[in-house]
């Protein structure tokens, strides 16, 4: 007898850098993996690290263009190696958080009209009113942040309603300086998108609605009723909500795949589209945080992030709805100056190589002889301050590092950074915490190691560093049943378990607690004092 054939599920990631994407079967094991890398396999589009940096530093966007065109490419790829898109039974997705994308008018009539004969790509060059879009990077809003605050009543009240106090990156702040600059532009725009739902419209042929979860990154959604809040709205931009359109619950099912990926690469015509949403909401899904859990991902972001039940909004970091529970919530704190700024000073100080990098944390001490540093080529998120600020053991400033010191000075002082702010916020680390490590720099052993030192826990780790497409992959699962109450732990419950990836130096907790009081209390000193934000 004929076995039947094999259900798959999808999981795409539209990242900062690149845009991966998972497979996995009903056993929920990964049957494939691949990735398109926007600098190196998009050259034309020019970006470093996926990005176009503007002569004012503050300005950063991505061309739209260039997404539409990496989805062409990613399933091309697929399609040459084999891969089966009729066993796909629903597919989800994820996209860096808070960017957002202005469909020109008409572009919902290309979108429910694409004809498999033709890429992507030459289809929508035209239906994009911003062709530039602005992404999380971006800090040149702090003047709508400012307004949208006082609109309505006070940072405090603002995260009150929304989970965050007005944030640069947030894409309420980023559509009201489109409006005020350039308000012909906003007009033009029939639907504005974040990353993750036109990312979802691509594959739907049609404007996909925003999730709850990615939708709580815009300081326009009211987390705990989740309704757009018509305050914000209003002091944003005009007739925004029509332009937004609605928002649904995270394991929506949106639809089937549009005729165009079945007549173009064989998905069957009955493959569910999953609502997307954002990277570390998908992340949490596919770590499979429990409650207690500290998730670290190590990104082109760094983010902190836990799953939390009730929400207490304050004037850091940002409380989002939970992507796979709708009663719950989740908190985090992001660190702009992750990835690439490892990546300076790897190039600076270990030839380029991560092996030289892990040899200088290993031949150094814990503690790093008391040397900290503060290490922000762009101006960072948590805590507001910019530049390279290094401490000697008497806290005096000292103009550079040894090699291998100020590599372990780099590592040591991000992970300070997380555990000070984590803990400022109220989240306990203890003994027994987990710390679920994920993205890109989870697969360094040495740097995983610091990580369980700084926190004194225990550092787990799944067998993919990309959990945010293996998240999208199990949601995807998730959407066929979530209507009928199965709970998302119950879908994931064959997953892998994640595994122990470094456990604390005995003596480590007592030489940090001390240099965490210092990193602490000289972190005051390298903040950018801004006019109150009460
Ligand atoms: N062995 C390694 N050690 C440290 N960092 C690494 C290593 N391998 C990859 N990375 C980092 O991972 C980053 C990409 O992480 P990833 O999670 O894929 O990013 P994103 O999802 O934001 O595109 C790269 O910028 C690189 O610096
Ligand atoms: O701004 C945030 C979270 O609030 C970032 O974490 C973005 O979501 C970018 O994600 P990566 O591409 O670094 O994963």
């Amino acid at each position: 007898m004929a076995s039947a054939p094999r259900r798959t599920f999808l999981g795409f990631d539209f990242s900062t850098q690149q845009l991966k994407v998972i497979a996995i079967d009903e056993s929920l094991e990964v049957i494939y993996e691949d990735n398109v890398q926007f600098d190196k396999d998009l050259p034309e589009f020019g970006t470093q690290g996926g990005v176009h940096a503007h002569s004012d530093k503050l300005v950063i966007t991505s061309p739209v263009l260039m997404w539409v065109k990496a989805l062409d490419v990613l399933l091309e790829k697929m399609k040459s190696s084999g891969f089966s898109f009729s066993q796909v039974k629903a597919l989800s997705g994820t996209g860096q958080q808070h960017g957002s994308v202005y469909w020109r008018e008409g572009a919902n009539a290309k979108l429910k009209n694409l004809s498999a004969d033709l890429p992507l790509y030459e289809h929508l060059k035209d239906s994009f009113a911003v062709s530039d879009s602005p992404i999380w990077m971006d800090s040149s809003t702090t003047q709508e942040c400012r307004h949208l605050e006082e609109s309505v009543g006070g940072a405090q009240q603002l995260a009150n309603i929304t989970g965050s106090r007005a944030y640069e990156r947030f894409t309420g702040n980023q559509i009201a300086k489109i409006y005020k600059q350039n308000p012909a532009v906003y007009v033009q725009s029939e639907r504005i998108s974040l990353v993750s739902s036109f990312a979802a419209s691509l594959f739907l042929g049609d404007y996909a609605p925003i999730d709850y979860s990615d939708g709580s990154g815009m300081n326009f959604l009211q987390i705990r009723e989740k309704v757009w809040s018509q305050s914000c709205l209003h002091a944003c931009a005009p007739e925004l909500e029509e332009k937004l359109g609605p928002v649904v619950p995270s394991s929506s099912v949106l639809g089937s795949v549009s005729l165009y990926y079945v007549q173009r690469y064989g998905f069957s015509a009955d493959c569910k589209v999953v609502a997307f949403t954002g990277d570390n909401p998908a992340s949490l899904a596919g770590m499979r945080l429990e409650e207690g859990d500290i998730a670290v991902s190590l990104g082109t972001s760094d983010t902190l992030f836990l799953w939390i039940q009730e929400p207490t909004p304050a004037l850091e970091g940002h409380i989002f709805c939970n992507p796979v529970d709708a009663q719950a919530y989740m908190a985090l704190l992001c660190f702009k100056n992750g990835s690439l700024m490892r990546e300076r000073i790897r190039d600076e100080c270990a030839s380029g190589s991560w092996d030289e990098f892990s040899k200088a944390l290993r031949s150094t001490p814990v503690g790093n002889n008391g040397n900290l540093g503060f290490y922000f080529d762009v101006m960072e998120i948590t805590p507001e301050a910019v530049g390279i600020h290094r401490f000697n053991a008497d806290n005096q400033k000292v103009p550079e590092f040894a090699k291998e010191v100020e590599i372990r000075a780099l590592i040591e002082g991000q992970f300070m950074a997380k555990r000070i702010h984590a803990e400022k916020l109220g989240y306990k680390i203890m003994p027994r915490t987990r710390i679920l490590a994920t993205g890109g720099a989870s697969s360094n052993e040495e740097i995983l190691q610091v990580l369980s030192d700084v926190f004194s826990a225990s550092v787990y780790t799944i067998d993919t560093a990309n959990s945010a497409c293996l998240g999208c992959a199990y949601r995807a699962i998730h959407g066929l049943q979530a209507e009928t109450g199965v709970p998302f732990a119950d879908v994931v419950s064959l997953g892998a378990e994640p595994w122990l990836a470094a456990t604390p130096n005995p003596t480590a907790d007592e030489v940090y607690q001390p240099i965490l009081k210092r990193y602490a209390d000289l972190e005051e000193k390298v903040v950018l004092r801004k006019p109150s934000k009460q």
